[in-house]
């Protein structure tokens, strides 16, 4: 019944025309109410979607999320369901004249803005991801949004042609969207129009593990806030630990799942490191959890076999900054950014998987269809794999330069032209040096990295670890590894208010995706405070001293 209860409150809203805001926990069915609710309006508002040209907008965080609500709604014609990038530009990419205006005074508020008093004509304005030349009608990722917003600021009018294409905008993961994203669908989208445009946002709060995620929405006049207390997911042991981390929102398990195991490791009768984690795993081994059919979460650069593959590659983030170790597990800067992506290109081609390529290559690919150009494309990638296999980042990153599957974005290029300037300043010395050091490094070192972030840590893009759920799921803390997150210490309460609640986020992501047993294991020694946090947390489960 409590099923009905959401997608009736949900389509309650969206016939009185009012936005709305699906606030609720891990495992509550945010994603499967938002596909059914899209499936419920298929159903009944077709006929009347399609006599007026009307489209509902579908907002995801990730490719993979796309991808997902794509394939359960057999990628009807009727629903746009992609990045906000995509659906901001297909939104404000026809008003050229009025967007190179906009160009014209945003370039004066960059910090390094170009000179385009030259510029006779305006350019024709494309979105791209190889970064910004204005000059040349190249805006970035960053600017589409900015752009957008002061677009719409400038011409009201556009916001009613938006709100009458698309008079339903849902967004999954609404926490992970920027603030200025937000802005622009609630200060500026909710309500507009004929029809009153209804925005609908999904998520949690709590979820929200990315940096440049807006978090929390509270607009009480503006949205309907709809919560659900159902756990779906995961046993009620589990939900149990769920609970008292957030006792704020208190969820009912009323999933298949109705018997799990909770375990807390502290072990502390063995030496701090590595060995904890095996004296975990022998007693899980003894309750019959095995590295199959366990789901392996590391907040730690450790890996569990002991030696670091990517050894090399860390030491220069070490280097690099204090953060830096962090940036390179959360892909958080422009470097391993990038790789990232030469390594799902790859992974895609070995996979034959044509759609994830032509989403992932160049907008010169934008259809892969044609013999000789999948012939084209498999002699580069069989040339990268060649290097990527035996030759240094160097080598892959010059190979990738002179090809063209994949642009440079535009901060790697600047990141790697002022590899080689001269009378830098201290930080643009270290970053040049950096990026000197990083491209000695061997390639395989990042085929390692890629491996370890997608398959063992929270940080998956393969996957993307927040919608994804596992039998059994063992986390695995070292809080000497981490910087921008201390669980130990947000344990204590002793920590800065904003790491706090970093790394609560991250805890109750990884905690959450258990459906039937979790395990917590500590590797190295909690600071005061943090056990009795623990003891309470963990009440429903065995704890190993
Ligand atoms: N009404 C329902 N009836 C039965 N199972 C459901 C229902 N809603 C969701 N589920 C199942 O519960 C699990 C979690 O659902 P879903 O991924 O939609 O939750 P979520 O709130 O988006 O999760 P999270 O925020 O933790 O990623 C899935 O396995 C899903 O199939």
């Amino acid at each position: 019944m409590a099923r009905l209860d959401t997608l009736e409150a949900v389509a309650t809203e969206m016939e009185a025309r009012r936005s709305f805001l699906v606030e609720a926990g891990a495992g509550a069915g945010k994603t499967t109410t938002l596909v059914r609710t899209l499936q419920h309006l298929l159903n009944h508002h077709r006929t009347d979607l399609e006599a007026h040209g009307r489209r509902i907008a579908c907002i995801t965080y990730t490719n993979v999320a796309k991808k997902k609500i794509h394939e359960r709604i057999a990628a009807d014609p009727l629903i746009d369901v992609g990045t906000i990038h995509e659906f901001l530009w297909s939104a404000i990419q026809p008003y050229q004249r009025e967007l190179w205006l906009q160009i014209l005074d945003y370039n004066k508020d960059l910090t390094k803005p170009e000179d385009l008093d030259d510029v006779t004509a305006p350019p024709v304005i494309e979105y791209s991801d190889r970064g910004r030349r204005l000059s040349e009608g190249r805006i970035s990722h960053d600017d589409v949004i900015a752009l957008s917003l002061r677009l719409v600021t400038a011409h009201p009018k556009l916001i009613r042609i938006i709100a009458s294409k698309y008079p339903i905008i849902f967004v999954d993961e609404y926490q992970d969207t920027s603030p200025k994203t937000i802005q622009l669908l609630l200060d500026h989208l909710a309500g507009a129009g004929h029809e009153n445009c209804v925005v609908g946002l999904f998520g949690d709060s709590m979820q929200k593990i990315y940096e440049s995620g807006v978090g929390a929405v509270k607009r009480p006049g503006l949205l309907t806030e709809i919560t659900k207390h159902e756990n779906y997911r995961c046993s009620p042991p589990v939900v149990e630990v769920l609970n008292r981390m957030r006792p704020d929102l208190i969820q009912d398990a009323i999933g298949d799942q109705q018997t799990g195991e909770v375990h807390l490791f502290l072990n502390t009768g063995t030496p701090a490191g590595p060995e904890r984690l095996t004296a975990a795993e022998a007693t899980l081994a003894q309750n019959g959890w095995t590295r199959e059919n366990s789901k392996y979460l590391l907040l730690t650069h450790r890996r569990i076999a002991g030696t670091l593959e990517y050894a090399n590659l860390l030491e220069q983030y070490r280097k690099l900054s204090r953060y830096g170790p962090d940036d390179l597990m959360a892909r958080n800067e422009p470097y391993i950014q990038y790789l990232t992506r030469v390594e799902s290109v790859s992974t895609a081609f070995r996979n034959n998987d044509f759609a994830e390529l032509t989403s992932l290559l160049d907008e010169g690919w934008t259809r892969i269809t044609r013999h000789s150009d999948k012939r084209a494309i498999s002699q580069a990638i069989r040339a990268l794999d060649a290097v990527r296999t035996s030759g240094t980042i160097g080598d892959v990153l010059d190979l990738m330069g002179d090809g063209h599957l994949l642009a440079t974005p535009g901060k790697l290029k600047s990141l790697e032209r002022r590899r080689t300037a001269t009378g830098l300043d201290e930080r643009d010395q270290r970053r040049a040096d950096f990026s000197n050091n990083l491209r000695n490094v061997s390639y395989r070192e990042v085929i390692s990295v890629t491996n370890f972030i997608d398959e063992l840590t929270p940080f998956s893009t393969q996957h993307g670890v927040k919608g994804d759920e596992f039998e059994n799921v063992v986390v695995v803390v070292d809080d000497s590894a981490w910087n921008r997150y201390n669980i130990g210490k947000m344990l204590a309460g002793t920590d800065k208010p904003d790491r706090t609640e970093r790394s609560r986020n991250l805890f109750y992501v990884c905690c959450s995706r258990a459906q039937r047993g979790l395990a917590v294991v500590f590797v190295n020694d909690l600071p005061e405070g943090a056990e009795s946090t623990l003891q309470d947390w963990f009440a429903s489960g065995i704890i190993h001293p």
